[in-house]
């Protein structure tokens, strides 16, 4: 099995690139309130710059590959966009030619790399856009995973993933704002989780450094607790808390946005994640998925939909029918898997 050496190497590279990209974003425009609340624009802007900085290196590395992102750089082409484009263009620029001190000689091959035009910056981003399918390599790219929890300062990812003929191979989270071990503090925020297909995962620090290989621990029944969503909008929190309830877990949910729960979930800090659709209609996107999937795989944990059945990534940019997501180490995810089942038919029954 390839061990996706350089690809590992350019997609961490591009990822902690990006986390260095976020991070200056919130604390220029976000912490400081240089744009008013409620207003969209500096997500918007770390959105597409970090999307132009991932997009740009993996160019660099991998000129054929394509990519299925979740930003295009339309908007950004209009003429009354030019001030928020100038920013982006800077923002980008910055990310993509800083130095990064120790680590930093794998990200271009030979330390930082050039500026790019405003139209190369522009046309990286809009790489974005292959429908997926089926067959062949391709990554995609989540540049903010979260934005309510980046507009929070609370949890949000920068996502990246391979994935070759439906599989995915190599999964990338980096998650500027989570502890690297939450038992120590002091050891302070910054994590990036890595995994390669058959070769385990592993998180790192922000500068690449301090390798932790990761595996689920056994959980015993009265230390189970659910991983979830912030946003009741984007999963059902009431329908967790009947698949708790049956399953006699008496522990609060963890509450928390972005693929970073899939991360807590592969170094055990919460034993199951479970993601139910709250309407009919919403499709998940395999960027917000193919990462975190084969993460906790590779942690020894398995990821179905609510009805046991395998993610699919080979669909094109959503995961077609939105059956929900069930994400735990084997023991609990069975458990887990029959409580959905019952609450399910419950639900289908008082409807
Ligand atoms: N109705 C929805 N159901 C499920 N997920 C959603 C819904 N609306 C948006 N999302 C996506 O959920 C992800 C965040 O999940 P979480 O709340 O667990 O952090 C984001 O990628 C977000 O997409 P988007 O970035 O387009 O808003
Ligand atoms: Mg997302
Ligand atoms: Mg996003
Ligand atoms: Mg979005």
């Amino acid at each position: 099995m390839s061990s996706y050496a350089t690809e590992k190497k350019v997609a961490v590279a591009a990822v902690r690139r990006a986390c260095q990209l976020t991070s200056s974003v919130f604390n220029k425009l976000v912490k400081n309130e240089t744009l008013t609340k409620g207003d969209k624009s500096p997500v918007t802007v770390g959105d597409y710059a970090a999307q132009a900085v991932i997009s740009t290196m993996l160019y660099n590395a991998f000129p054929a590959d394509p990519i299925v992102g979740e930003e295009d750089a339309a908007e950004l082409r209009e003429e009354s966009s030019a001030e928020m484009r100038d920013r982006i263009i800077a923002l980008a620029n910055e990310a993509l030619t800083s130095e990064l001190g120790p680590g930093d000689e794998v990200s271009w091959g030979v330390g930082p790399g050039q500026e790019k035009t405003a139209v190369q910056l522009l046309d990286a981003i809009d790489r974005g856009n292959h429908p997926g399918g089926p067959s062949g390599r391709m990554w995609t790219i989540d540049p903010i995973d979260g934005t309510k929890g980046f507009l929070r300062g609370e949890q949000y990812a920068v996502c990246l993933s391979l994935i070759v003929d439906a599989q995915v191979q190599v999964g990338i989270i980096g998650c500027p704002n989570l502890l690297f071990d939450p038992a120590q503090p002091d050891l302070g925020r910054g994590v990036i989780f890595v995994a390669v297909k058959g070769h385990g995962a592993e998180q790192v620090t922000l500068t690449g450094a301090n390798p932790i290989p990761l595996k689920i621990p056994c959980f015993a029944p009265s230390d189970i607790s659910f991983l979830e969503s912030v946003e009741a909008a984007h999963s059902s929190h009431t329908f967790n808390e009947r698949v708790s309830s049956l399953l006699n877990i008496t522990r609060s949910p963890v509450r928390m946005d972005s693929q970073a729960k899939y991360g807590c979930l592969a170094r055990g800090d919460g034993a199951a994640y479970l993601r139910m659709p709250t309407g009919v209609g919403y499709r998940e996107k395999i960027w917000d998925h193919a990462p975190g999937a084969i993460l906790v795989e590779e942690a020894g944990g398995v990821v179905t939909d609510s009805r046991g059945g395998a993610l699919n990534f080979g669909l094109g940019r959503t995961l077609g029918e939105n059956f929900g997501v069930i994400a735990a180490g084997r023991a609990v995810h069975s458990r887990v898997l029959e409580a959905v089942k019952t609450a399910g038919m419950e639900a289908k029954a008082k409807a």
